[in-house]
């Protein structure tokens, strides 16, 4: 897993940001709805990963509702390191995706406000027990990810109190201002911020992808 994973980078100029604030991992978003959308058929799209990987990031694939053979057509196409699930995918269909060989992540999506452990756990079980690393995410509808919302991050804490063996991502509405509150409060070990380190909206700013990675490692000490 990850430790801090900036998602829905689009330029070379993003990556040499998040190489130079020190996260280890970049998204490349394959959602054609999100401003953050990269055409996995343009060849820009794989030299922008391979100046990722060439950066030693780890390149992690967003996807919603795709098939696996889809997915896999991008993999062979762009070259990535893991295939983050964000939209309705069914636990049915993991073995489809378990096929093309990468880890998975699965963006369990949770209702914004307080959530009893056992909803959490009810949630993300089916994934934890089937191999997925999960990353936890606000419920955005239909807009499925990217949202800047934030999860109760004492409900998430009180839940991974009792599973501490899982080891799970923090998302959702994370930015510099928040990001040190979020770990203390929820105890994430992985972070991952898409819209809290734009400005504006769909552009990425080095200068805050620099202050969230020191107040994120500043929380971990
Ligand atoms: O970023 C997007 O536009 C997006 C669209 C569809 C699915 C996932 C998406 N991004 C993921 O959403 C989380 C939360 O974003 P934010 O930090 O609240 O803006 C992000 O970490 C991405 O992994």
């Amino acid at each position: 897993m990850f430790r801090i994973k900036i998602c829905g980078v689009r330029f070379k100029s993003d990556i040499d940001a998040v190489r130079s604030a020190g996260a280890d991992a970049v998204g490349l978003n394959f959602f054609p709805p999100s401003v953050r959308y990269l055409d996995p058929a343009a060849d820009a799209t794989a030299e922008l990963s391979a100046f990722a990987h060439a950066g030693g990031l780890y390149r992690v694939g967003v996807f919603v509702n795709e098939s696996a053979g889809r997915i896999g057509d991008v993999v062979a196409k762009v070259g990535l390191d893991a295939i983050q699930l964000h939209g309705d995918e069914r636990v049915s269909d993991l073995a489809d995706y378990q096929n093309l060989g990468l880890p998975l992540i699965h963006a369990v999506k949770l209702p914004a406000g307080t959530l009893a452990p056992e909803e959490i756990e009810r949630l993300a079980r089916p994934w934890i027990d089937r191999d997925c690393q999960i990353l936890l995410d606000v419920d955005a509808g239909p807009q499925h990810g990217g949202s800047g919302q934030s999860l109760d991050w004492d409900s998430l804490e009180r839940w991974s109190a009792q599973h501490a063996n899982v080891r799970w991502a923090l998302a959702g509405g994370l930015h510099s201002q928040n990001v040190a509150a979020a770990i203390q409060a929820s105890g994430a070990k992985s972070v991952d911020v898409a819209s809290g380190v734009e400005a504006p909206r769909g552009q990425k700013s080095s200068d805050l992808i620099h202050q969230f990675c020191v107040q994120t490692r500043s929380a971990w000490g």
